[in-house]
């Protein structure tokens, strides 16, 4: 661990991802876009969240920013303890590879590989060994442990996003960042990596983060953070689908 990391590591904490005062602000010839104007908002430890709000609220650019995949104009963003403002691009990378974990609308898994090869992928392209226990560990988490020897051709959409769920818990992440992970499911598939990423913050602890256009897929969550115009418009905690919706629908209208 370098200097900056172990002065800003905060291990104890309870808040598994910081916004503080973050502005992003896309610099273009047309003029600037304020895609998230001064966002504060803690995600608690072993919580799950959906972040949603109208197309350009800026969802996707929190996401971003919140990963350390993109850096905020003004303002801070802490995961797990480490303050990623000031960090070098080595640091930034060795934080999220370490910290964090990332599952996306396509799985981007490798057709040629099994299950279990594309768990370990990431970890042998880090050049890290790779313990048997762990990438089966995994596959069992999300509950294809019995599948690691099938290639995803052979698997079926929601079975190839949970491998995708599983390679992205192989290296432990503080928080695990998803961005519409059942936009591509059917309705069946998409439920069951719901309830997978519901069962993984319940009886593990992990902390998730998802952003979701679907008021369905928003009611697994623990806690709804609305953005409108690129602020926080609202919160909603234990809701269901309708009453997310309405939500929705307000700041549509
Ligand atoms: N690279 C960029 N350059 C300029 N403007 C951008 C860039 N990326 C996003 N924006 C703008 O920032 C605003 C927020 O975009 P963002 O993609 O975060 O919204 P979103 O809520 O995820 O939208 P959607 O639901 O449509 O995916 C929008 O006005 C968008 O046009």
């Amino acid at each position: 661990m370098t200097g900056t990391l172990s002065q800003t590591a905060a291990p104890e904490t309870t808040i598994a991802v910081a916004l503080d005062g973050v502005t992003r602000t896309y610099r273009s010839r047309a003029g600037d876009v304020h895609a998230l104007r001064g966002v504060t908002h803690a995600f608690p430890r072993g919580s799950f969240t959906a972040v949603m709000g109208p197309s350009g609220s800026g969802k996707s650019t929190l996401l971003q920013v919140a990963a350390g995949l993109d850096r905020p104009t003004r303002g801070e963003v802490t995961v797990a303890g480490v303050a990623l403002t000031g960090l070098g691009q080595t640091e930034l990378t060795r934080v999220r590879r370490d910290s964090m974990g990332f599952v996306f609308q396509a799985y981007n898994l490798l057709d040629a590989l099994t299950a279990y090869d594309n768990v370990a992928l990431p970890a042998r392209l880090a050049g890290r060994r790779v313990h048997r226990d762990a990438v089966i560990g995994a596959l069992d988490q999300v509950g294809l442990d019995g599948l690691a020897k099938r290639r995803p051709p052979e698997l079926s959409g929601g079975q190839q996003q949970r491998v995708a769920v599983a390679r992205a818990l192989h290296s432990r992440p503080d928080v695990l960042f998803a961005d519409e992970p059942t936009g591509a499911l059917d309705r069946g598939s998409g439920r069951q990596v719901l309830e997978l990423l519901r069962r993984l913050t319940d009886d593990h602890g992990q902390t998730v983060v998802m952003v979701t256009h679907d008021p369905l897929a928003a009611s697994f969550a623990h806690h709804v953070l609305f953005l409108a115009d690129g602020q926080v418009v609202g919160r909603l905690h234990q809701a269901d689908a309708s009453r997310i919706a309405a939500a929705m629908n307000e700041l549509e209208r």
